[in-house]
């Protein structure tokens, strides 16, 4: 086996961009009745199962072997109440699985003319990622739409895969459609893409794959230093984050954005530190929700770790397990914000920001 990951990274890209048109052009059509909501009254479009059956059909074209831990599954689907669904994702996922997409995209990988799917294979596909994870081996991981309620707001959400082995992650895409391709021009071309595989680097491309350039976080400046952090107060301690804050003095407001596309935005720079702070309901952090953010951060030259400075141990299944909090930012920020989190976790009477 290859180290370089050649191959896993061109078809890691060329799903996401797959996964990212369909969830484009999905948003445009969406309709009231094409949305469930989960037993953790989170919601699911669509959009999310289409997505997972793409990127999911296609690494099983390219690695048959390889099991998937993905964050959907389709048994509300598969039941008598799911059929308008069902159509509606069959329909979804072959349009993208056929689609022209231009360079970059290998016919090998069972998309292109011909490829189309039924029914019964587009389930089997989106429940081939129950895998439930664990220490050794090779597994990828999917969260076909992170930061849903992003996506139905039309803000930010992001496509992720990442590929996992005996827990480290070594290839991690995600595919951010509604971000612009330069933060400095806000109305300005959107949709990109961004890449790391350990070891070698990460880049940001436009969702087109044109453009490629490396990522490299800038160190840490004080009076540009600001966090980024979930939009949803229930994801994330939006109290604690600004605590933290005022401790260290930060002066710049938050940036408030759905999904790992804040792993994204710091890698880039825009933004000093990716902050995640629990909020005392005994959520555990998901493995899809982070392992492509973390390798692109690291490859960019950051830090990520939990809480209490530990490493994300993404060998424990499905969930983080105790690794509670997160936070990711350049190298030499990272014991500075890691010893006023700790002080804030400590003694909560810090006050906060007015
Ligand atoms: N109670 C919760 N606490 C923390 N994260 C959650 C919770 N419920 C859902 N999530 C997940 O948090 C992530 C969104 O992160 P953020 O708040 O940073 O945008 C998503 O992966 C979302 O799932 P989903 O993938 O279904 O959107
Ligand atoms: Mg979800
Ligand atoms: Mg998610
Ligand atoms: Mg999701």
């Amino acid at each position: 086996m290859s180290l370089a990951f050649t191959t896993e990274k061109q078809l890691a890209i060329s799903a996401v961009r797959r996964a990212c048109s369909l969830t484009s052009s999905v948003f445009n059509k969406l309709v009231k009745n094409e949305t469930l909501t989960k037993g953790d009254k989170s919601p699911v479009t669509v959009g999310d199962y289409s997505a997972q059956a793409v990127i999911s059909s296609m690494l099983h074209c390219a690695f048959p072997e390889d099991p998937i831990v993905g964050e959907e599954d389709a048994a509300e689907l598969r039941a008598e109440a799911g059929a308008t669904l069902r159509g509606r994702i069959v329909e979804l996922a072959n349009e993208a699985l056929v689609r022209e997409l231009g360079q970059g995209d290998y016919a090998e990988w069972g998309i292109g003319p011909g490829s189309q799917q039924t029914s019964e294979q587009l389930l089997d596909a989106i429940d081939r990622g129950n895998y439930e994870g664990g220490r050794s081996g090779r597994m990828w991981t999917i969260d076909p739409i992170d930061g849903t309620k992003g996506f139905l707001r039309g803000e930010q959400y992001a496509v992720c895969l990442a590929l996992l082995v005996d827990a480290e992650v070594q290839v991690g895409v995600l595919g951010c459609p509604n971000l612009p391709v330069d933060s400095s021009k806000p109305d300005g071309e959107k949709g990109c893409i961004f890449v790391a595989v350990r070891g070698q680097g990460a880049q940001q491309m436009k969702l087109s794959g044109a453009d490629p350039a490396p990522l490299s976080m800038p160190p840490y400046s004080p009076s540009a230093f600001n966090f980024l952090e979930s939009v949803e107060a229930a994801h994330s301690s939006h109290s604690t984050i600004n605590k933290i804050s005022s401790l260290m003095g930060i002066t710049r407001p938050p940036i408030r954005m759905d999904s790992q596309a804040k792993y994204a935005c710091l890698a880039r720079g825009d933004g000093g530190a990716y902050m995640r702070m629990p909020t005392g309901v005994g959520y555990k952090e998901k493995i899809w929700d982070h392992a492509a953010g973390s390798l692109i951060i690291e490859e960019s030259g950051g830090i990520v770790s939990d809480s209490k400075g530990q490493r994300l141990d993404f060998g424990l299944g499905q969930t983080l397990g105790e690794n509670y909090g997160v936070i990711a930012t350049a190298k030499d920020a990272h014991a500075k914000l890691l010893q006023a989190v700790q002080q804030v976790l400590r003694d909560p009477s810090v006050p906060s920001k007015a």
